[in-house]
């Protein structure tokens, strides 16, 4: 293990310094948990002292307030912004932060931005962000002139400008957003002493704001930082985790990808603020706007000094005058040459947009010439990615403010798109008509291409491009929510490779690299595209896999399907530079649905059944429920062993009698019955629940009917049995096939027989499932003359009011309450009260399970029509019968 690398971030101290470094240091040391190659350290630095700290080299990383990070980033040469701060405020994330204009609440005569033209307004610091550039580039744009008000300043910290204003030193104040709160919260003010002007109602936004929002702190690397220490630094802190004691202790929520900060720079080129004091006095916008008069001007007043230096000596003094004002002229318009050939590309359209003028930066970005765009429209840039509606809100921005920013894609001359930075602002003369729009646009491509290098980190593991532990996190959060929605299991499987740390020795650690990234995509091409595999450090890989289906044994048996697949790939040999490896796997499975764990529950669970299956000989799976693991194994056996039963005539009907009150035969029950070769007589109970979730149970049903048709078609030849009735089973799998009551009236056609001599025996719970479309194919079966009973009654919740409704012809009083009501007066109530019901609706009620004399004489004193069970005849093969 190599030492780390000590790195420090420099952090703004807007406060004392012990406070930010208390803040801090914790986050800081949470940090460095996770970082295998640097070490952090955190130093506050008040303003200035930041400012030669970065000059000495003396951090490596930077977090500072937005403007601060503008003019750092142009004097010094910090990174792009990598990230950007979350704060936290109660709990809520905080994205961005505005400023705050504020006055005392008697005072009645200041309402709106335009009464603070001519009043004295306090600010902590004309350089502040939040404290003064926000606020005085709201007035700005309300058109409040800077020069119309005069600014005081109180020192930092904010509070200190509230005081201002409430002790009257002030007529109105400016802060950032947060110390109104923050000084109500501690008792400090009253709210009802102060009043918000222009205040802005942003929904999610919980703080009393007058402008609008710009992104929070950046945080950005120095030059000298390597950027792999950079790149784990960045995807340490984006992958903060907001509910860890320690962050919210420090109101801090976490990182967000690097928020746009094109804002702040147009204010502070606005404001003429450090660093565009400078060029900002000769912005391209400034000369526009009066190059042309003063350029006629000095025209003309060069003719005018010629004429007179010429013919009048006594004008000599008004002559120099007049030269020096030309002197500016000259250096204004040289200044704006300059400013126009920056390396943003710029170009001005006339009121019919018709491009005018390019500057060279346009020329090299876009591919084209002067001669082929001049005259044409900046469609020529027009990418073809933007609906016109994009494009029509553009315009209808700078129709309503004057400009607009934003990015867009342009296309170059050879076709090929590229992402931009595009401001576009309406040029206008001295009576506030537009002459011109004037657009300067960057290429932000590397931009766009550091922002998805970043999200890689965030959330890709570096070494094998498999999703890292946040993004599985993320998707198994997600997952919680979509099987609840479509009701179907997932399920986690933890994947160790056996002895890996070994091999790993031995082979030496590249080696072990490229091992774990065929591993990798091994791994990826043994599931579905929507599966998440992910590799949690070292040796360890887990999967989600989602949509197993609604039944919890049809999900075990999947994901041991999978499972298995799994093992078969891993256990491929590696061939790395001539050498075959041979590894296998252990997995553990944990099943889940719904909201019923916690992420980290459900790993641990996994986790824990991976070690059992390590325990248990390595290169083994195993479930977290050990019923699942026994159920899935003999499930799985039974389900091959199924698939051939019906092709190896293993099964046969059985016949169960049915007699009616005076002992006459009625008919019988059809009962399945499986002769496996080897396990012998497996009984329906074991087998069709298998059946039914593999979906095996639509041949076998199938095969059940045809051989009841057979049998009932043969009674037709005996006069004694013609008028016995068969019931069989219908398993609701089987009835919820869409072409169920076509093919069942197709396959009773063949034989002719009355159709009343069939009855089909439906569970409550079948009922129950999708009441609707139930009842509409019971109806279309009933009106083909097929008769219903509804089989173990009394177990289910069938409501009175939609039994009413059913072609039934039969309630089927289930075993248990007939077995116990000899003894359990609770049971021969309900017998009592079923066979009651059955009156009223008219239906027959027939006893199953009847075992003795006494229940079948109880049971017809309580006036039970039929009666089914071991008294009367076991389920038997039909010679027997
Ligand atoms: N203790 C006791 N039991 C008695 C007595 N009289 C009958 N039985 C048993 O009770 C079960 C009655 O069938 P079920 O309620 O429809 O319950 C059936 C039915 O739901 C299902 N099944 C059987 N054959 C088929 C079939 O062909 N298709 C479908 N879908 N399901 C079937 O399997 C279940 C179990 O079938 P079996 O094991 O044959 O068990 C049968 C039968 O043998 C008695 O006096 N005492």
């Amino acid at each position: 293990n190599l030492a780390k690398k000590n790195l420090t971030i420099g952090i703004l101290a807007f406060e004392p310094k012990h406070l930010i470094k208390a803040n801090w240091q914790p986050i800081i040391e949470h940090v460095n948990q996770y970082l295998t190659h640097v070490s952090l350290q955190v130093e506050p630095y008040y303003y200035d002292e930041l400012y030669s700290a970065v000059a000495r080299r003396e951090v490596d990383f930077v977090l500072t307030n937005s403007a601060y990070y503008i003019e750092l980033a142009h004097s010094q040469g910090l990174s792009s912004p990598l990230a950007s701060l979350i704060t936290s405020y109660k709990n809520t994330p905080l994205r961005g932060f505005g400023g705050v204009i504020f006055t005392q609440a008697e005072r009645t005569n200041i309402q709106g931005l335009s009464d603070l033209k001519g009043k004295r307004i306090a600010t902590p610091k004309l350089g502040s962000v939040g404290g003064y550039m926000m606020q005085a580039y709201e007035m700005l744009q309300a058109g409040v002139e800077l020069d119309s008000y005069k600014v005081i300043e109180t020192g930092l910290p904010h509070e200190k400008t509230v005081w201002a204003v409430l002790q009257g030193e002030a007529e109105a104040g400016f802060v950032r957003t947060g110390v109104l709160e923050s000084m109500l919260e501690r008792g400090l003010i009253q709210a009802d002493a102060i009043r918000i002007i222009n205040q802005q109602e942003l929904t999610d936004f919980p703080l009393a704001l007058s402008t609008r929002l710009y992104p929070e702190w950046p945080l950005a690397a120095m030059a000298h930082v390597n950027t792999a220490h950079a790149g784990q630094v960045v995807g340490v802190f984006l992958t903060l985790d907001h509910n860890t004691s320690i962050l919210r202790e420090a109101n801090v929520y976490g990182f967000s990808v690097p928020a746009d900060y094109e804002p702040i720079r147009e204010l502070m080129r606005t404001l003429k603020a450090k660093p565009y004091n400078i060029e900002a006095a000769i912005t391209w916008r400034d000369i526009w706007r009066t190059h042309r008069e003063e350029s006629i001007l000095a025209m003309t007043a060069i003719l005018v000094i010629l004429a007179l230096s010429l013919l009048l000596v006594a004008y000599t003094r008004r002559l120099s005058k007049t030269l020096e004002q030309l002197k500016d002229n000259e250096e204004d318009l040289r200044i704006s040459a300059v400013a126009f050939d920056t390396l943003e590309a710029i170009f001005i359209t006339d009121l019919n947009e018709r491009i005018i003028r390019v500057n060279n930066a346009f020329k090299q970005l876009t591919g084209y010439d002067d001669k082929e765009v001049l005259g044409q429209t900046p469609r020529i840039l027009s990418s073809g990615m933007h609906d016109a509606d994009f494009y029509r809100q553009i315009w209808r921005e700078i129709k309503t403010f004057g400009g607009w920013t934003g990015e867009l894609w342009n296309k170059r001359k050879s076709g090929e798109r590229f992402p931009v930075q595009q401001a576009i602002t309406a040029v206008k003369d001295v009576r506030g008509q537009t002459t011109h729009y004037l657009s300067t646009f960057s290429d932000i491509t590397v931009r766009k291409l550091s922002e998805e290098q970043i999200h890689q980190l965030a959330f890709y593991d570096p070494l094998t491009g498999l999703a890292n532990r946040r993004l599985l996190e993320d998707h198994i959060v997600q997952a919680f929510s979509s099987s609840a929605r479509n009701k179907s299991y997932c399920a986690l499987l933890f994947i160790d490779l056996d002895h890996f740390k070994h091999l790993n020795d031995t082979m030496g650690h590249k080696q072990g690299d490229e091992l774990l990234k065929v591993v990798a995509q091994r791994l990826k091409e043994s599931v579905r595209d929507g599966d998440t595999v992910a590799r949690q450090g070292g040796d360890e890989f887990i999967i989600l896999l989602e949509d197993l289906g609604e039944f919890k044994h049809d999900a075990a048996i999947s994901a041991q399907t999978i499972s298995e697949k799994i093992l078969t790939a891993i256990s491929q040999p590696y061939l790395l530079t001539d050498t075959q490896y041979i590894l296998t796997a252990s997995i553990g499975i944990n099943l889940f649905i719904d909201h019923h764990e916690t992420v980290e529950e459900l790993m641990k669970r996994s986790d824990l059944a991976m070690y059992q299956a390590k325990a248990e000989g390595r290169d083994a799976i195993r479930f977290f429920d050990p019923s699942m693991q026994e159920a899935a194994a003999r499930r799985s056996e039974i389900e091959a062993d199924l698939r051939q039963a019906i092709e190896l005539e293993q099964f046969e009907l059985y016949y169960q009698p049915k007699v009616n009150r005076d002992g006459s035969l009625n008919g019988y029950e059809a009962l399945l019955r499986w002769h496996h070769p080897v396990k012998g007589m497996i009984p329906p109970l074991e087998f069709i629940p298998v059946a039914e979730e593999t979906g095996l149970i639509v041949p076998i049903g199938q095969w059940v009917f045809m051989q009841a048709c057979h049998t009932i078609k043969q009674w037709q030849q005996d006069s004694s049995k013609q008028q016995l009735i068969l019931a069989i089973n219908i398993s609701a799998r089987q009835f919820r096939q869409k072409s169920f009551v076509a093919e069942f009236i197709k396959g009773y056609m063949e034989f002719g027989f009355p159709a009343h001599l069939l009855e089909l025996e439906l569970t409550e719970s079948l009922l129950m499932d999708d009441v609707s479309a139930t009842v509409g194919k019971m109806k279309e079966l009933n009106q083909a003359g097929f008769l219903f009973a509804l089989d173990d009654f009394g177990t289910g919740f069938s409501s009175l009011s939609y039994l009413k409704n059913l072609p039934l012809n039969c309630l089927k009083i289930d075993q248990s309450f007939v077995h116990d009501m000899l003894e359990d007066p609770e049971d021969a109530a309900i017998v009592e009260t079923i066979i009651t019901l059955a009156k009223t609706l008219k239906l027959k009620v027939i006893a199953e399970g009847v075992e003795t004399q006494e229940q079948a004489i109880a049971l017809r004193e309580l006036g039970c029509d039929l009666m089914q069970g071991y008294y009367f005849g076991k389920p038997a093969p039909l010679p027997l019968a």
